[in-house]
């Protein structure tokens, strides 16, 4: 299923977040947002899940315009990780990757065993089978993403969107992760803070600042120093990974930063 972000704008309350942001994901493609704190990752995210609706502009899917899908329709093709995903409620690990099957039950419908197989096929794949039972308010910061992941993933959808979801996981499960998302086969809009996970992940990368999308295309094609300095306001030197090949950046903390 293909994404694309056609001249998508959100205002609120009289600031301009996302400004006129352009965007098309192929069926299949891994595309990161990248960008300083601000520069608007999380609210285009947000249209993509209909947190948001755009000002001005659309979201489309397959060519078809989001807002004029049923959100039940909508909700089982794009599933989203986001900051705003809770796990306040004291319920197991397993109802809380069952509440992916949500979107294709019909009313008061129970999960059968076909769902039941489907999210302990998803807790597998992001490693919490043997939390299955447990509380999500006892675990670790790691562990519950990783709820959340299997959660987006028992829905079973077309479209993936994954608001830093590196965070709170150790390095181990870092790479699982976004190892998972370059062999999944899903069309994935990811924003990443990490550029050099976010060079070895996605297909395609925009950058994006002050609410637009600055620059988009291949890694090595994004991520040089210049670019680097204006967007970010660090100083980076460009290698090449010797066997992959990806770009990655060295920070330079000799030279003087900027605000904290
Ligand atoms: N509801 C809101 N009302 C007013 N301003 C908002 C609102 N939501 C977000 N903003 C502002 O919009 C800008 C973009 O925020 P957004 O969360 O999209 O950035 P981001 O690139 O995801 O940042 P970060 O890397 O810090 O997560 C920020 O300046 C933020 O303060």
């Amino acid at each position: 299923m293909d994404v694309v972000l056609d001249d998508v704008s959100v205002e609120v309350a009289g600031s301009t977040l996302v400004d006129r942001l352009d965007l098309s994901v192929g069926s299949g493609e891994v595309v990161g947002l990248v960008g300083p704190n601000g520069s608007g990752k999380s609210t285009a995210l947000r249209c993509l899940y209909r947190a948001l609706r755009p000002t001005t502009g659309a979201v489309l899917l397959d060519g078809t315009d989001l807002a004029s899908l049923p959100l039940a329709e909508s909700a089982r093709s794009v599933a989203a990780l986001t900051q705003e995903s809770r796990t306040e409620l004291d319920f197991t690990v397993a109802e809380v990757v069952a509440l992916g099957r949500a979107p294709h039950l019909r009313g008061n419908q129970q999960l059968t065993d076909a769902d039941w197989e489907l999210c302990r096929q998803a807790m597998r794949r992001t490693d919490v089978e043997h939390l299955a039972g447990r509380s999500v308010l006892s675990l670790s910061g790691g562990e519950r993403q990783r709820v959340l992941i299997a959660r987006a993933l028992a829905q079973r959808p077309r479209v993936l969107v994954l608001d830093e979801p590196t965070n709170h996981l150790d390095v181990r499960h870092q790479v699982a992760l976004l190892s998972f998302l370059r062999e999944c086969g899903l069309t994935v809009l990811v924003a990443l803070h990490d550029l050099n996970l976010a060079a070895a992940t996605c297909d395609r990368l925009a950058v994006l600042s002050r609410g637009t999308v600055v620059r988009t295309g291949k890694p090595h094609e994004v991520l040089d120093p210049e670019l680097v300095r204006d967007v970010f306001g660090v100083s980076v030197s460009l290698v090449t990974h010797p066997r992959t090949g990806a770009p990655q950046l060295l920070h330079d903390l000799t030279e003087p930063g900027g605000t904290p």
